[in-house]
C-alpha cells in the first residue's frame, strides 16, 4: 500500500480558526481603542504597544492580525498606520462602522479576548494547567490520563495528514530521528517507513506516549509494506524536555512545538535541542510561519490567536526562528518547504567537527 496522500485540508482549519479574527478585530476597536490611537497619525509598533499597555506576545498576535485583515499597514518609515478601510473604524470618519462592529462588543469571546490581550493570557490559569504544555512542578493536562488522551487524539488527524508529506521532505538517513514532543508519533512512523535502516525516539510525557504506543500498534497493522517492522525501530522516552537529559541524535524534529511557548522558553529549548545534535545533525521545524514582515498571512494570524488563547505561545516568522537557531549555534538553510494546512518546514545544521 503506498503512502496515503490526502488533499490539503486547509479550508477546514482556516474556517475553524476564523473566529479569532472576529474576536481580535472587535476587541481592538471597542475594548483597546487601537483605531483611535492611530486616528491622528502613524506610530511605531513599540509606541502603540506602550500606549495600549500590551506586552510583546499579545502585541505580536494582534498587530500582524490587523495587518492581515487589511485594517493596518506599515508606512515607508516602518510605522503602523490605518489603511483606507481601517479609517472607517474611527469615530471621526464618515461613514464609520465603529458602532456597527460594536453590536458584538459584549460577546463573551470578544470580552475574553480583550482581557487576554491586556493580561498576556487568561487572568486565571485553569487549575489543571495549560493545554499541550508541561512546565515546572505545576499540573499539566498532558499528565492527566483522560485529558492527555483527548488532547493527543485531537491532533491525530492533523498528524496523519501531514506526516507522509513531512517524511518525504526530511533527509533520507540511516541514523536516528528524535521526534521531540512527538505526540501521536505519526511523524516518526511515516519517516521510518521511508528510511528502513533508521531508528527514532518519540519523546513526550508518559500519558501521551501511552496513546502513541496504541497508535503505533495500529500503524504496524495497516499492511503497508514495511509497516510491521517499524515497531522495533521506535523507542518511547518519557520526560520533561525543559529539564531532563535528552538523547543524542542525527535529526531532531520539532513539529508544532515552539508555537506552544513564549520566546524566552523557545530560546532555552533551541539551545537544548542544538546541544544533542551530533556534528552535521539537523534540527527541523514543522510549523505555521508568519510573514517575516509580521503582517500576515491571515490563516497564520488566526492560528497565532488560537495558540495565544490555548497555549503559552503564538506563531513565529521564519526570520524569528532563524534568529533563534542562529543564537543556538546552528546554521539555517535559507530554503523552506510548504507542506499542507498552512504549515511548512525550515531547518538548520550543526557544524561538522574537523
Ligand atoms: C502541540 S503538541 C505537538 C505534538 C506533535 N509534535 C504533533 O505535531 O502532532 C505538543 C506536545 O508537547 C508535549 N509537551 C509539552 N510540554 C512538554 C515537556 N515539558 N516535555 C515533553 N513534552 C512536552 C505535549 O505533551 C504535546 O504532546
Amino acid at each position: 500500500m503506498p503512502s496515503p496522500v490526502f488533499s490539503d485540508l486547509a479550508p477546514i482549519t482556516r474556517y475553524a480558526r476564523a473566529m479569532y479574527s472576529s474576536r481580535l478585530l472587535i476587541a481592538a476597536v471597542h475594548h483597546l481603542d487601537v483605531f483611535e490611537h492611530l486616528a491622528h497619525g502613524p506610530l511605531f509598533l513599540s509606541d502603540l504597544q506602550a500606549r495600549l499597555g500590551l506586552r510583546d506576545r499579545p502585541a505580536m498576535v494582534l498587530f500582524p492580525a490587523l495587518c492581515a485583515m487589511g485594517m493596518l499597514e506599515y508606512d515607508s518609515a516602518g510605522k503602523l498606520q490605518l489603511t483606507a478601510t481601517g479609517t472607517h473604524l474611527t469615530r471621526g470618519s464618515i461613514p464609520t462602522l465603529t458602532d456597527y462592529v460594536g453590536l458584538e462588543k459584549n460577546d463573551p469571546g470578544v470580552i475574553e479576548m480583550a482581557e487576554r490581550l491586556q493580561n498576556d493570557g487568561p487572568r486565571k490559569v485553569a487549575v489543571t494547567g495549560t493545554a499541550y504544555v508541561k512546565e515546572g512542578e505545576g499540573p499539566s493536562p498532558m499528565d492527566d490520563p483522560e485529558a492527555a488522551r483527548a488532547l493527543t487524539l485531537a491532533l491525530a488527524g492533523r498528524a496523519q495528514s501531514l506526516a507522509p508529506i513531512v517524511a518525504e521532505k526530511l533527509p533520507k538517513h540511516s541514523g536516528h530521528l528524535l521526534d521531540m514532543a512527538g505526540g501521536t508519533g505519526y511523524f516518526s512512523y511515516e519517516w521510518l517507513l521511508l528510511n528502513p535502516k533508521a531508528t527514532a525516539t518519540v519523546f513526550d510525557r508518559p500519558q501521551v506516549l501511552a496513546v502513541a504506543a496504541e497508535l503505533l500498534d495500529a500503524f504496524c497493522q495497516t499492511g503497508r509494506p514495511g509497516a510491521a517492522g517499524v515497531r522495533e525501530r521506535v523507542t518511547f522516552q518519557s520526560g520533561d524536555m525543559l529539564t531532563d537529559e535528552l538523547p543524542q541524535t542525527d535529526l531532531l524534529l520539532a513539529a508544532s512545538l515552539f508555537h506552544d511557548w513564549p520566546l524566552e522558553t523557545c530560546r532555552i529549548l533551541a539551545d537544548r535541542f542544538a546541544a544533542v545534535l551530533r556534528p552535521g545533525g539537523e534540527l527541523w521545524i514543522h510549523d505555521a510561519f508568519l510573514n517575516d514582515t509580521l503582517d500576515g498571512p491571515l490563516a497564520v494570524t488566526d492560528y497565532s490567536a488560537q495558540l495565544f488563547w490555548v497555549t503559552k505561545g503564538r506563531a513565529y516568522s521564519r526570520a524569528e526562528y532563524r534568529a533563534l537557531l542562529h543564537n543556538s549555534g546552528l546554521a539555517s538553510s535559507p530554503k523552506s518547504f510548504d507542506t499542507q494546512m498552512d504549515y511548512g518546514l525550515i531547518w538548520a545544521r550543526k557544524q561538522m567537527l574537523y
